[in-house]
């Protein structure tokens, strides 16, 4: 391990996002130094870090060659897709993968941790099946019903997911699921649509000292993507329980130090599990605003072996992301005196700094505290809208 005079230890990012940005601002306060690494330059992480490489994470000499040469005391995902079989042959030779190369291969893969929570450790799901080809998913379809969700088994912020509603639909869905997957398998999951009261991520440190949890973070979503979240979600003591029982089994279960994020469905009192990430969460942005550890703080806390001490909520908290709308290399951004002045409560914001924009790309979040979370969540929408992307 070759950690540089002054610093505490070597970090290699793999994924440079708004989520890795924030993670190494928070490394680096406790003295790592961070490679930044993701597939295009100038990418949000890499603005603040200490040193950066370009390559694809699924490229996977590209990938080992980054590790051989930058020993780094930690390899630390931000993204879903990576090459993983290149991380478990480094955590074979001693590399400490975060939070464990096998979560990383689970959680990349959504067969393979639905068999993990659904089969190995019975936690209720959705009914679902896997099908590989359109025969096979008209097959899944008559074992979960209608409506029902078909994904990809690789994909993530909604890629390539639609709802099924009537029969006639499921040939289309299959062929966007295909379209739109990552990698080389053509497998999608067909999930029952659960038709849920609400959605919750409840944020899961595992650290040495054992398994904690932030106050649940609600979520909308939109095309399979986050619109706005908030904290805490008003549920019950027993559905908070039941949530919190099941994140434990599951986060025991992968291994591991770090921050995972782990989305249920609400029922009345019923408490689904749906997926999870084994790093920050983009729902949980909005802690940047409402604890007085971030998601950020308490990976960073988990990787590096320090303490986590039970989470201080300063209070009912909202996130409202800003789109882009276009394809554009050429823009800037205005408004954000207005948005910063939105009255109600604290505002803050977090421009992401990406250099280019798509149509539906998040470039950055509004965030809000206020008396209670309906008024969070007016003032960061509120302010989202306020920020303007002037295309040129
Ligand atoms: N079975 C389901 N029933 C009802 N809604 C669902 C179901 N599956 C997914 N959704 C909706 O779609 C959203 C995205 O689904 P999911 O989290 O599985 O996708 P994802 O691509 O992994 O997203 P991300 O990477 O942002 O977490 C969920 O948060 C939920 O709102
Ligand atoms: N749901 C996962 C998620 O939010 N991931 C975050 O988005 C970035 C990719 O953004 P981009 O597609 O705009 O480059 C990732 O690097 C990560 O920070
Ligand atoms: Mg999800």
């Amino acid at each position: 391990m070759t950690t540089p005079a002054g610093h505490t230890a070597t970090i290699l990012l793999l994924g440079s996002g708004e989520l890795g940005r924030e993670f190494v601002i928070s490394a680096k306060r406790l003295g790592a130094r961070v490679i930044a690494c993701d597939a295009y330059a100038n990418a949000p992480a890499m603005q603040v870090a200490d040193a950066c490489e370009v390559f694809s994470m699924l490229d996977g000499e590209a990938l080992a060659a980054a590790i051989r040469q930058h020993a780094p005391d930690f390899v630390v995902p931000e993204v879903e897709a990576i090459r993983t079989e290149v991380l478990a042959e480094f955590e074979a030779a001693g590399t400490n993968v975060v939070p464990s190369a096998r979560a990383t291969i689970m959680t990349m893969n959504r067969d393979r941790i639905r068999e993990v929570a659904a089969v190995e450790l019975g936690l209720r799901t959705s009914r679902y099946r896997y099908a590989e080809s359109l025969a096979e998913v008209e097959a899944a379809v008559a074992h979960t019903g209608l409506p029902c969700v078909i994904k990809p088994v690789m994909s993530s912020s909604g890629k390539g997911q639609s709802t099924v509603r009537e029969a006639g639909a499921v040939e289309a869905a299959w062929d966007y699921a295909v379209a739109n997957m990552r990698g080389d398998r053509a497998r999608v999951i067909v999930e029952e649509f659960i038709p849920f009261d609400y959605e919750i991520t409840l944020l899961t440190v595992r650290s040495r000292e054992g398994v904690t949890f932030c106050p649940p973070i609600g979520h909308r979503q939109e095309r399979g993507d986050y619109q706005e979240s908030w904290q805490p979600a008003a549920m019950s003591a027993q559905a908070l329980a039941d949530a919190q029982a099941m994140a434990r089994k599951v986060v025991d279960n992968l291994g591991g130090y770090g921050l995972f994020g782990v989305e249920f469905f609400v029922r009345g009192e019923d408490v689904i599990f749906s997926e999870l990430s084994p790093r920050p969460h983009d729902t949980g942005m909005v802690t940047l605003i409402s604890q007085n550890l971030t998601e950020f703080d308490l990976h960073a806390r988990a990787v590096l072996g320090l303490p986590v001490p039970a989470v201080e909520l300063y209070g009912p908290a909202a996130s409202a992301v800003i789109l882009a709308d276009r394809d554009s290399s050429a823009f800037g951004f205005s408004g954000q005196a207005d948005a910063l002045a939105t009255p109600g409560g604290a505002v803050d914001l977090r421009i992401f700094a990406k250099p280019t924009t798509r149509p539906y790309r998040r470039m950055g979040v509004a965030l809000a505290r206020a008396g209670d979370t309906d008024e969070a969540r007016r003032i960061a929408a509120e302010a989202a809208g306020k920020v303007r992307i002037d295309y040129r």
